[in-house]
């Protein structure tokens, strides 16, 4: 049985009158890769910015390498790799300014060379963030995630957005992270991408969790017990997707 890394124990967000995040309970297992996936508003942001200790939950707890998501910030910050959809990134700085000002942040860095190879930014050191298109900003905020060496990565939406050529990038660099050991967690709203990287994934409908497994054990929850991750997806949250393939 492999070893719980990180437990959400009813986790629970309220926006208002609004609850994003309903008393979610999680366990997600050392060196699996784990997808969250549900339609736009599910809560997933929401979530995984809790278990990073980015958001505080008003119900609920985080256990994260057996530190409490909101206690133990500091002790956290250097075990886990975060990179969120509306990451700042220092415009004003330039890419190798930013990653040498990132490394300083940690005790156990990945040595930056490796990082500009493995995100091949070789060409962009000397650029400053401001003239990065969107693509090429990603690329820095993945290898800022990766910077402290973390036992845990979480990725928001690692490849929304991106070319094809960046998405394969991305999605080799995560195989090289689990081929390391290492624990990712990833939102995506591609069900190719869920279905090709995920060890195991979670459903997300209106903040709960709604069903979480394998692809194989999803898939036995159609009426048919056979089909697709976007099948899965349709029954489960009732959304018809527009954009699912990678
Ligand atoms: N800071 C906030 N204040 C108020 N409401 C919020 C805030 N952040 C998120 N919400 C609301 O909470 C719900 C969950 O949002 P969240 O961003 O977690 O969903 P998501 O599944 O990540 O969506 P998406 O796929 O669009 O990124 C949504 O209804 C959203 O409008």
């Amino acid at each position: 049985m492999s070893k719980v890394i990180i437990h959400a124990n009813e986790l629970t967000k309220r926006y208002g009158s609004h609850i994003a995040v309903n008393h979610i309970n999680l366990e997600v297992y050392e060196g699996e890769v784990f997808g969250i996936i549900g339609p736009n508003g599910a809560g997933k942001t929401t979530f995984i910015e809790m278990i990073t200790a980015f958001r505080k939950p008003d119900n609920g707890s985080a256990q994260v390498i057996g530190l409490d998501s909101q206690n133990d910030f500091y002790q956290l910050r250097e075990k886990i790799g975060v990179q969120l959809q509306q990451a700042s990134l220092y415009e004003k700085l330039k890419v190798k300014e930013v990653l040498k000002l990132f490394a300083s942040y940690y005790k156990k860095n990945r040595p930056i060379e490796e990082l500009v190879s493995m995100l091949r930014l070789e060409g962009y050191l000397n650029k400053y963030i401001k003239h990065l298109s969107g693509g090429w900003k990603q690329r820095v905020s993945f290898a800022l995630a990766l910077i402290n060496d973390p036992d845990i990565v979480v990725l928001d939406e690692p490849t929304t957005g991106l070319d094809p050529e960046i998405r394969r990038d991305i999605w080799s660099i995560i195989q090289k992270l689990k081929s390391e050991g290492k624990t990712i967690i990833l939102t995506t709203n591609y069900m190719e991408e869920a279905q090709s990287l995920c060890d195991r994934i979670g459903v997300l409908k209106k903040g709960k969790m709604v069903a979480c497994g394998t692809k194989q054990e999803l898939e036995k929850l159609l009426p048919s017990k056979q089909g697709n991750l976007e099948d899965v997806y349709m029954n489960l949250t009732g959304v018809m997707r527009e954009e699912t393939r990678a």
